[in-house]
Parts: C-alpha cells; structure tokens; sequence
C-alpha cells in the first residue's frame, strides 16, 4: 500500500506534466460549437453601440419633468435608424432598442404616460437613467471577453455574433487512440465462445473521448502478449496526440503494457491510491503523453473520468477545471475503512441524501448507470449518516 500515489498529487502530476499538442487553425465561427478557442477575443466594438431604449415609451431630460405638464413629441425613433438631438423641452417617441437622442436621460414606458395627439403627460417623476440601457453594458471595447482555452458554447456564438465576428482561432481537434488488451475480448456482434467477454472498455472509451469533443483516431485491440502490445502502441504513435489504453496494467504476467511503455518510453507514474482504478499508468512514448487505465470496465470509467478526461483537456487546450461537486449527507453508514480515496456510486434520494449502489464492485457497469454520480470518500475516512462529502454528479465530468 506504501507504493500507492496519493490521489491529488497523481491528478497534479498528470495535469501539471501535460501540454497542448495540437496546432491552431481558424474556422467559421458557424462551425465553432464545442471547438477549444486558441487566442482571447478581444471586443472591438462596444455591445450596445450607443446607449439605447428598454421600453418601448417617451425620451426625454428628467429634469424638465414636471407633474402633469404636456410635453410636445418633437420625433419619432424606432429601432435602428439614426436619433436627432432633442429639441429642448420636448420628448421623442421611442421603441426598444432604439438609440437615445442626445440631450434625452431617461425614458418614461407608454403605461406612465398619456398622449393626446402630438402631446403628451407624464404622471411618475422618472429619474436619470430610468429605462436607458447604456452603450457598452454587455461589453467594452477593448475587453477580453472569452480567453483562450474555452470551450465555445452556443452562448458564446452568440456573443462573438454580436460583435459582428464570423471567423475564430480555434485548436484543431485532438487525435486521441484507444487500445484495448485482452485475449478474453471480442468485439460485440461476434459470437462468444468458452472464457470470453465482449468488449465493452473500447466502445465506451470511444464514446467518452467523442462526448468530450475529441477525434478518436485509432482503436486497437492487442491479445496478451508483449510483441502484440508493442505492434499495437507504435501504429498508434504514428498517428494519434495521445493514447489511451484499457487493461493490462496490473501485476499479472499476462499484463504487458507497463514492461511494454517502459521498453518504448518513460512511466512516471504507476499506482494510485484510489478505488476503484489502483493500477493507473501515466507515460510518454516518443513524446506522445499516454494512460494506461486498468480493465475493470468501472475502474476504466472511473479514472477515465478524473485523469483522462483532464489529460485529454489540457493538450486539446483548453483550461482544465475540476470537476463541479457539492456536498451531500450521506444516507448510509459504513465504518470500515480503506487507504485509498474512493469514488461510490451513488443516487441522491428524494430526501437528499446520497444512498450508494448495492453493486461497487469495478467489473460492474449497470451499477454506473443505475446511479447518478460519485461519492468521494476520502482515504481513512469511515461513511457517517448525515455527514456531508463531495457529490460529482456524472454530468460533471
Ligand atoms: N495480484 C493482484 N491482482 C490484481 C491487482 C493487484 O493489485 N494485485 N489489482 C486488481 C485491480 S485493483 C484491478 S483494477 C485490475 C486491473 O487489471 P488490469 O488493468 O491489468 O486489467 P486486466 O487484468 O486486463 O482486466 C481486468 C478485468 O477487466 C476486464 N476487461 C479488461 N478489458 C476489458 C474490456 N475492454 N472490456 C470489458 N472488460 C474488460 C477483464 O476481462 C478482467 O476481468 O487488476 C486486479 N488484479
Ligand atoms: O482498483 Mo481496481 O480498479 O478496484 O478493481
């Protein structure tokens, strides 16, 4: 147990040694959605470009305002055309989004006021500002306003849009491959013979690496033998930025890919105090940073979900954020303890608190999702009813 890194110092070294491997390239901003941003937009522009109408109403200098005295509408100005100074002592017909005259500082809405003919009477006192959405509210020019590394999210072509933007730096799409061991596996749609199971690690990696906005590249499945693995890991450095691999990590002389990664590159970590997912392996092959998940399908997932998917994140570019959690109590009790951190699969209860799956051994997925995410319980840590921990909802990761 003494060989195990901890948990936060794996994650730390995992995304501390990382670093972006892919070029940049610009695209339509039409077709950014979900592409990582490579340089910080800058506004160039205000948003909005002049100081404009909430309410569709009156524009007029609050301080010529006075109880029931009939103001003279002096001009009209609907949305998008070009507002004359106001003719002093007078007010102007507005709309929404339409730009304040100069000379105007607030705007009275049509349920306050009472026109007759070309003239009208306003009843409540406005005040400076009242009603006037001031140029620049959303953004300045000359503000960052998404950095380098975001994620573009339908928001975000939103607001490039609205600062007249239609092409973006972006990085281009990280090439990610997937290997997966195992003389046991066969693909599914084929027929399973004595001793064997369906591969389940390969596709469900394939769809995590996607969900996350990455290109696989490569899937390769190699049997339980060093020539094998080797063969498999040198197609895949010929292609992908990085590589990510299931099973044979432990200890077992059928597992290859640790004698396989020292022989083709450096380890820099082997062992980590979690559960499930101990036997994690972090390399570099010819450059190439690599993980080796082990090949229990929930420890796949589990340290897919911590390590993985922030290794992923920082070479395709972007700002690696943890994971979003909250605390919840606990709806059980359990006092034996582990030294290792641990992630329980758990659903929140409609009393909320957290009840673990009944299932948490790693070779089991239903268990995955039959629940909603994960209880980290720290290492030593017995489970007290009604104590809070760290909920990850699986939404998170
Ligand atoms: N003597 C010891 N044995 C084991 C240890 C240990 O410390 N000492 N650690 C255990 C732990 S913890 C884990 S986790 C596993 C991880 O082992 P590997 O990464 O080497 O994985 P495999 O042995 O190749 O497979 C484990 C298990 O998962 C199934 N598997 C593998 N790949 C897939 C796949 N693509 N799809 C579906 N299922 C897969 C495989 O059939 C095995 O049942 O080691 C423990 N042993
Ligand atoms: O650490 Mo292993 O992933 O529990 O089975």
């Amino acid at each position: 147990m003494s060989t195990l890194l901890a948990f936060e110092e794996a994650l730390q070294e995992i995304k501390h040694s990382a670093t972006v491997c892919v070029e940049t390239q610009t695209t339509a901003l039409s077709n950014a959605l979900g592409r990582v941003l490579a340089k910080d937009i800058v506004a160039d522009i205000s948003v909005p470009p002049h100081d404009n109408s909430a309410m569709d109403g009156y524009a007029l200098a609050c301080d010529d305002w006075q109880d029931s005295k009939p103001f003279k509408i002096s001009q009209r100005i609907p949305a998008g055309q070009k507002a004359d100074a106001l003719e002093p002592g007078t007010c102007a017909r507005i709309f929404t989004g339409a730009t304040i005259p100069n000379g105007a500082d607030c705007v009275i809405m049509q349920e306050d006021a009472q026109q007759t003919g070309d003239t009208v009477i306003f009843t409540q006192q406005p005040f400076k500002g009242d009603n006037i959405r001031p140029k620049g509210q959303d953004m300045q020019a000359g503000q960052t306003v998404v950095k380098a590394g975001e994620k573009i999210t339908p928001m975000h072509i939103g607001l490039l849009s609205s600062l007249g933007l239609t092409r973006i730096t972006v990085y281009k799409p990280l090439r990610v491959g997937i290997l997966t061991t195992g003389d046991e596996l066969v693909p599914a749609g084929e027929t399973l013979k004595e001793g064997q199971i369906f591969n389940s690690n390969g596709p469900m990696l394939n769809a995590l690496v996607t969900q996350a906005g990455h290109q696989v590249a490569l899937c390769l499945h190699a049997v339980d033998t060093p020539e094998a693995t080797e063969d498999a890991l040198e197609k895949l450095i010929e292609s992908c930025d990085v590589i990510l691999s299931s099973g044979g990590v432990s200890v077992g002389e059928e597992d290859h890919v640790k004698d396989a990664l020292e022989k083709l590159g450096k380890v820099h970590l082997w062992k980590i105090a979690i559960k499930p997912g101990k036997p994690l392996v972090h390399a570099t092959l010819k450059g190439i940073p690599f993980l080796g998940l082990p090949g229990n399908p929930s420890s796949t997932l589990v340290t897919y979900h911590w390590f993985a998917r922030l290794l992923l994140s920082v070479c395709s570019g972007q700002i690696a954020e943890s994971p979003t959690s909250y605390l919840v109590d606990a709806g059980f009790n359990r006092t034996k303890t582990i030294q290792r951190d641990e992630f329980i699969r758990v659903s929140i209860g409609d009393d909320g608190l957290a009840y673990a799956h009944a299932q948490q051994s790693s070779g089991a997925l239903l268990a995955a999702c039959e629940s909603q995410g994960y209880l980290h319980v720290k290492t030593n840590t017995q489970i007290e009813y009604g104590c809070s921990y760290s909920f990850y909802p699986f939404s998170a990761f």
